[in-house]
């Protein structure tokens, strides 16, 4: 059986944020640990979409005997869907923040929620590339805020990585870890806060001298992938991994970052650069490091 607690409700409120592909996961794994939970979104089809993908999930895990109906029925009884924002902040002990990836959004809404909840209450951001500083630079409590920063599909991955801002206190950070284990998952805390965190920026480095590697002529974008995944024991190449993720997502990333630093090393690379703006973005567009067919089977480098 997983890490649930259908019969041992834990103390504590917690309020996620934003119901989309992330928010809807981690509010789950709230649940299943024992929390009371309220799932906010502004838009209600969100919130009908993230219900429906949650019953999917937990049906499958019933039907493979991984959780008993009385688990998952008691978890769907602790998460509460809403878009009434004010109503479910005022007892919230922790929020979670999932909403979009835009620093002004993330900066309001932890304005608005420094104000709404109780002056215990912890803010966290689940955002996978900006700081606690900046993110809760508008809330009189820069004690209280940190990132709890979950990994897709957060039902299923066990890494959190807890980061704090100089401002963050200690007592936040072993509440936020605390939590981060209650959950049945790792916490990886970063001691000062970076763009990125770590996972993320490893992946990145790696990513980077992989098309370093492939503009120097030195080797396919095959065979870079092959000696990844057969001499580093990774499940995928770089470049594989890109066309799955989205060459978008990972050029965004990189514009987000040398807009911070400046610095032209963390400009998008020439190759990617002229795939992103051909269009081709992965096996979303049928092409990007690879071309796909329709159903989606790799046919060759691109
Ligand atoms: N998708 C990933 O792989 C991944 C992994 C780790 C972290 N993250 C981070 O998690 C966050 C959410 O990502 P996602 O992939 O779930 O996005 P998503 O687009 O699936 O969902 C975002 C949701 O936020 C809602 N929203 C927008 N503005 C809001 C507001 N002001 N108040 C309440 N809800 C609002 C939207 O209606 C939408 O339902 C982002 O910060 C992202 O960087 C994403």
């Amino acid at each position: 059986m997983e890490n649930n607690a259908a019969d041992t409700p834990t103390d504590g409120r917690i309020l996620v944020v934003g119901a989309g592909a992330m928010g809807s996961q981690i509010a789950m794994a709230c649940a299943l640990a024992g929390y009371r939970v309220r799932l906010h979104d502004i838009a209600e089809e969100s919130l009908e979409k993230a219900r429906a993908n949650l019953t999917g999930v937990m049906e499958r895990r019933v039907a493979k005997g991984r959780l008993s109906q009385a688990e998952s029925d008691a978890a769907f009884a602790r998460l509460e869907s809403t878009t009434d924002l004010d109503g479910a902040a005022v007892d919230a002990d922790v929020v979670i923040e999932a909403a979009v990836e835009k620093l002004e959004v993330k900066q309001d809404l932890f304005a608005r929620l420094d104000t709404l909840c109780p002056s215990h209450t912890i803010l966290a951001s689940n955002s996978s590339s900006f700081v606690p500083s900046a993110i809760g630079a508008r809330t009189e409590r820069p004690d209280r805020v940190c990132n709890l920063h979950f990994f897709n599909p957060a039902l299923v991955m066990k890494c959190v990585e807890v980061v704090r801002s100089p401002d963050t206190s200690d007592a936040t950070m072993d509440a936020a870890v605390a939590l981060v284990e209650r959950l049945g998952k790792e916490a990886v805390v970063l001691n000062k806060e970076i763009n990125g965190f770590v996972a993320n920026r490893i992946l990145g480095a790696l990513r980077d001298e992989a098309v370093a590697l492939l503009e120097g002529g030195y080797a396919s974008v095959s065979d870079i992938d092959k000696a990844c995944r057969t001499a580093l024991g990774h499940p995928m190449g770089p470049f594989e991994l890109q066309d799955m993720t989205g060459l978008d997502i990972g050029h965004a990333v990189k514009q987000g970052r040398y807009a911070e630093s400046g610095d032209p090393a963390d400009q998008p690379q020439r190759s990617l650069a002229e795939r992103v703006e051909a269009g081709h973005l992965g096996r979303k567009t049928g092409q990007g490091w690879y071309r796909y067919d329709s159903e989606g089977n790799k046919l060759g480098e691109a």
